[in-house]
């Protein structure tokens, strides 16, 4: 059997390492030495969803980069989602490239790339390119495109997509911080296989004093470590959230069960995405 790989496209991203790197443990891994096809979409939104429709079997997507914190999309579209399961996170080194057909640095006016690698890079472009405009894309891939015909334009993007496209890098390596490195998540409508890590994200019944200090007790008195807590807006309201939580622990543990047993009764809405191993580069 063959399996597909959602992720966000074009070819060339951070996204498709991710997912060829999980292509790659497939065949390591698995008895039948699993083969996979990927398969671009123009979104993280739109990859998650092609998971959940069946379209291919399996989505890879980032989380957290250590610069820039959580990838909202992806959290967002998860929470919204509902029935996908994570199978399995892996965590990629991130190191961007100034890339452009620009004859000179200075003739540069305009940085396009995905909103998160601009981030990654603020400092960098603040010192180096103060006066140049930066437009996101839905990619750092997507960004290479305006290239061709904007002579004055440079994209952030890795050095992997300029050799595929064969582009000149200016610059490498442009993050602000030399271990920049991001989170990646396999998921599919499949239970989740089981590991050392647990994500969840709830809702709470009120906006009021101490809502989150149960949900959070249940954890400590268990003596179960949080690696992770990230608020999310629920979009309805201004100041109601939703709070996204990764745990270092296995939700078949028995002090993990009656936790989450326990925090259905002070949470509105619990979603237990899964618990999952990592498999680091
Ligand atoms: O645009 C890409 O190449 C992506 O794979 C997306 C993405 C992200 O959303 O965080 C992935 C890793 C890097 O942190 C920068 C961008």
């Amino acid at each position: 059997m063959k399996l597909s790989i959602a992720h966000l496209g074009p070819a060339g991203t951070y996204a498709e390492a991710a997912a060829t790197a999980y292509a790659e443990y497939l065949v390591k891994t698995t008895p039948e030495s699993l083969k996979s096809s990927l398969c671009p979409y123009p979104s993280i939104a739109q990859t998650l969803w092609a998971v959940a429709k069946g379209e291919v079997h399996l989505g890879v997507v980032p989380v957290e980069n250590s610069i820039e914190g959580s990838v909202s999309m992806t959290l967002d579209t998860l929470w919204q989602i509902d029935t996908l399961n994570i199978q399995q996170a892996l965590v990629l080194p991130i190191s961007h490239a100034l890339i452009s057909l620009a004859s000179r640095q200075e003739d540069i006016q305009v940085v396009y790339s995905h909103p998160q690698a601009l981030a990654q890079c603020q400092e960098w472009l603040n010192q180096n390119l103060p006066q140049v405009r930066q437009i996101a894309t839905n990619s750092t891939t997507e960004a290479l495109q305006h290239l061709d015909t904007e002579r004055t334009a440079c994209a952030i993007a890795s050095e992997r997509a300029a050799s595929l496209y064969q582009l000149p890098i200016i610059a490498h390596p442009i993050n602000d911080y030399p271990d920049n490195c991001t989170r990646f998540w396999v998921v599919s409508l499949q239970p989740s296989p089981g590991g050392n890590y647990t994500s969840l994200a709830f809702s709470v019944p009120e906006n009021k004093p101490g809502v989150l200090v149960k949900p959070l007790q249940l954890f400590a008195e268990r003596g179960i470590n949080m690696s992770r807590i990230e608020s999310r807006p629920t979009k309805r309201l201004l100041g109601d959230y939703l709070f996204f939580i990764d745990l270092e622990a296995n939700a078949c543990e028995e002090s993990v069960k009656s936790a989450l047993t326990e925090l259905a009764a002070y949470t509105k809405q619990l979603k237990i995405f899964g618990s999952y191993s990592i498999i680091d580069r």
